[in-house]
C-alpha cells in the first residue's frame, strides 16, 4: 500500500473522526415514482430548505446502465499508472484522468476520471473577465477497456434526464413554473465523473475528499457499498454519514442554486473519508448551466424577500478559476461562493482573494 504523502495530509482540526460519526440521522428518502406530484413537490422542498441533501428511490435510471459503468471504470482503474496516464487531464485538457486533485489547498485521497456530458462544450477560454474568447471541451476516452466510453455516454443520457426532472419539482417546490430554470441549460457544461479511493494506511490523517460545496446547481451521487460520503448536518454542524442504500441516487444542492434561489436553499458541505481495508468508487454527475450564465437571485424570489442577497458571477469564468485551483495547491484560498454574498452597507470584502485573473 502507497505510504501516506505529506501534501494529503489534513490540519487536525480537519482530520476524520470516525467514532463520532453517526450513521444517516434523518437525511430524507424520497420516492420519486409517487403518484402524489404535490406531496413530491412538498417532500422535495422541505429536503431542500432543512438539508439541502437527499436520497431518492424509483428515480426511473435503468440499473444495468450504472452497473455498465462501474464494471468499466474499475477495470480502467486497475489499469497502470502509465496506462491511465495516457488520458491525463491538464491545464489545457480539462477532461480525463487524474490523481493530484486538491480540495482547498489539501491533497485529496483519491484519483478521478472526468467527462463531459455535452460534447464539444461550449466554455470560457480565460478566468480574466474583460476576455469573451470561447473554448470547447473534448473528451479524452481510454483505449481500454473499449466499453467504457458509451457506457459513460449512456449513463450521462440518464442523468440528464433525472436532472431535468429533479429541476421541474424544485422549481415548483419554490411556487415557480415547472420549466422555469430550462433557459439556464441550453449550452450546458454538465460533466460526469468517477472517483475511486484506494485503501489508505493512514485513513485517521487524510480525507478521500475534503470538506467543500459543489459549485455548480446539484449533483446527483451513486456510491457503492463501502460508505465514506459525510453531510454536515445544517441543524448543528455535526457530521453525518450518508447510508449506502442500494440503488439510491444522493441528491446535493449546489452553489449555483443558493444563488438562484436567493439563500431559501443553500449548498452543503461534505466530504469523504477513506479506509484502510476497501477501496471505494463514487459516480457524480454536476449539472452545470450554459458557461455564459450570469449567476443571480431569481428576481421573482427577491421580490418576495425584499432583499438581493447575492451578486451576480459569470458561471464559466467562476467554473475555470475553481478548476485551475483544484488542479494544484495555490498559495490563496480558492474561490468560494460567499465571496459574492451581499453584505449590508458594506461595498467590497476587503479580505477576499481576487476573483478572476
Ligand atoms: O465520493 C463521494 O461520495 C462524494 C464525492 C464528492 O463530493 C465530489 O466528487 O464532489
Ligand atoms: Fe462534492
Amino acid at each position: 500500500m502507497a505510504p501516506v504523502n505529506a501534501a494529503c495530509i489534513q490540519e487536525p482540526t480537519h482530520r476524520p473522526n470516525p467514532p463520532l460519526s453517526q450513521e444517516d440521522q434523518g437525511i430524507p428518502l424520497i420516492d420519486l415514482s409517487s403518484p402524489d406530484v404535490d406531496a413530491l413537490v412538498e417532500a422535495i422542498g422541505h429536503a431542500c430548505r432543512q438539508w439541502g441533501f437527499f436520497q431518492i428511490i424509483n428515480h426511473g435510471v435503468p440499473s444495468e446502465h450504472l452497473h455498465r459503468v462501474e464494471e468499466a471504470v474499475r477495470k480502467f482503474f486497475h489499469l497502470s499508472p502509465d496506462e491511465k496516464r495516457k488520458v491525463r487531464r491538464d491545464a489545457r485538457k480539462v477532461m480525463g484522468y487524474y490523481d493530484t486533485e486538491h480540495t482547498k489547498n489539501v491533497a485529496d485521497w483519491k484519483e478521478v476520471f472526468d467527462y463531459t456530458a455535452n460534447e464539444p462544450t461550449l466554455a470560457a477560454a480565460s478566468v480574466d473577465e474583460d476576455d469573451d474568447r470561447v473554448a470547447y471541451w473534448e473528451n479524452q476516452w481510454p483505449q481500454n477497456p473499449p466499453e467504457m466510453r458509451e457506457a459513460c455516454q449512456e449513463y450521462a443520457k440518464d442523468m440528464l434526464e433525472l436532472a431535468t426532472r429533479l429541476m421541474e419539482l424544485i422549481a415548483m417546490s419554490l411556487g415557480l413554473p415547472a420549466r422555469r430554470f430550462e433557459e439556464f441549460f441550453r449550452d450546458h457544461t454538465s460533466s460526469g465523473r468517477i472517483n475511486r479511493y484506494p485503501p489508505c494506511p493512514s485513513p485517521e490523517l487524510v480525507l478521500g475528499v475534503g470538506p467543500h460545496k459543489d459549485p455548480g446547481v446539484l449533483t446527483i451521487l451513486a456510491q457503492d457499498e463501502v460508505g465514506g460520503l459525510e453531510v454536515k448536518r445544517k441543524s448543528d454542524g455535526q457530521w453525518i454519514g450518508v447510508k449506502p442504500i442500494p440503488d439510491a441516487y444522493i441528491i446535493n444542492l449546489g452553489d449555483v442554486l443558493q444563488v438562484w434561489t436567493n439563500g431559501q436553499y443553500e449548498s452543503v458541505e461534505h466530504r469523504v473519508m477513506v479506509n484502510s481495508v476497501k477501496e471505494r468508487f463514487s459516480i457524480p454527475f454536476f449539472l452545470n448551466p450554459s458557461h455564459y450564465t450570469m449567476v443571480a437571485p431569481l428576481e421573482e424570489l427577491t421580490q418576495e424577500q425584499n432583499a438581493v442577497n447575492y451578486r451576480s458571477y459569470n458561471w464559466g469564468k467562476f467554473a475555470l478559476t475553481r478548476k485551475r485551483s483544484n488542479f494544484m495547491k495555490l498559495q490563496v484560498e480558492n474561490i468560494q461562493i460567499q465571496h459574492f454574498k451581499n453584505i449590508p452597507s458594506q461595498h467590497y470584502i476587503p479580505d477576499s482573494p481576487r476573483v478572476f485573473g
